[in-house]
């Protein structure tokens, strides 16, 4: 018996959006970019893959899935222009009684996150994974200038995935398209719609590599990731 069905969260589909341009990073579609001989979409289809019932992945629309995923058991479908767009588009695209949303993005993704994730989905209907802000934060005032500070008690910084009852979500997204709302995150519209989301501990390595110097991190992580490393 799969994992998911042991948590008590149904039929789980991982569902990926990975049909990001990548423009921060300057080297093509994000999800391609290769850290250490396997790309970004790859590390995160392979964390997932084991511990889930069918993964879908969003690509940009001219580029077919990369051969090693096929191996992998993946659907395709097209994105969207924008990442709600695109995860509107793979919640079209199953029938899972729970859906995992994971940025390919974030490709060190350890196993006991997801267990973690599905036990609080279970439990729930919805949750995100997310870490307490450990900075001290300051909003900017004049243009690269000190303005106000932001007491930091009480902030997560979110991550994925995050999981959610298939048919929640996809209603909260049907609204969403209905009014024009636009957010970065799928727990977003859960809330934005009165619904209740668990913050569940996640792992300083779900970063997400967005700029250059996450490459150089990712590439450093990898080494100890690719030698089975701890988890
Ligand atoms: N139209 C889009 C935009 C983003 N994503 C995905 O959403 C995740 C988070 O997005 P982000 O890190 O912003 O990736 P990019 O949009 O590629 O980066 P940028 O904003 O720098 O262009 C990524 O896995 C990305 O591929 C997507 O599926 N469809
Ligand atoms: C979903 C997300 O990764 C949670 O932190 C984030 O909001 C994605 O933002 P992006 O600007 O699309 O990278």
């Amino acid at each position: 018996m799969s994992a998911p069905c042991l948590l008590g969260a149904g039929r789980v589909a991982a569902l990926i959006p990975a049909a990001g341009s990548g423009t921060r990073l300057g080297l093509g579609p994000k999800a391609f970019v290769e850290v250490a001989g396997r790309s970004l979409l790859a590390r995160s289809v392979a964390a997932l893959r084991p511990l889930v019932d069918e993964v879908l992945v969003a690509l940009p629309e001219d580029l077919p899935l990369p051969a090693d995923l096929v191996a992998l058991d993946v659907q395709a479908v097209v994105g969207g222009d924008t990442r709600q767009a695109s995860v509107r588009r793979l919640l079209h695209a199953t029938a899972a009684d729970t859906v995992l949303i994971h940025d390919a993005a974030r490709p060190f993704l350890p196993e006991n996150v997801v267990l973690d994730l599905l036990e609080a989905v279970a439990e729930t209907g919805a949750a995100t994974v997310a870490l307490p802000v450990a900075d001290t934060l300051v909003r900017a005032g004049p243009p690269g200038r000190w303005g106000e500070l932001v007491p930091r008690e009480g902030l997560w910084a979110v991550q994925t995935p995050q999981a959610f009852r298939r048919a929640a979500l996809l209603a909260a997204h049907e609204q969403a398209a209905r009014d024009g709302t636009q957010v970065t995150d799928d727990a977003s519209l859960i809330t934005r719609g009165g619904g209740q989301v668990r913050l569940v501990p996640g792992d300083a390595r779900l970063f997400k590599v967005t700029t250059p110097g996450d490459l150089h991190l990712a590439a450093a992580l990898a080494a100890t990731w690719d030698a089975g490393g701890p988890r």
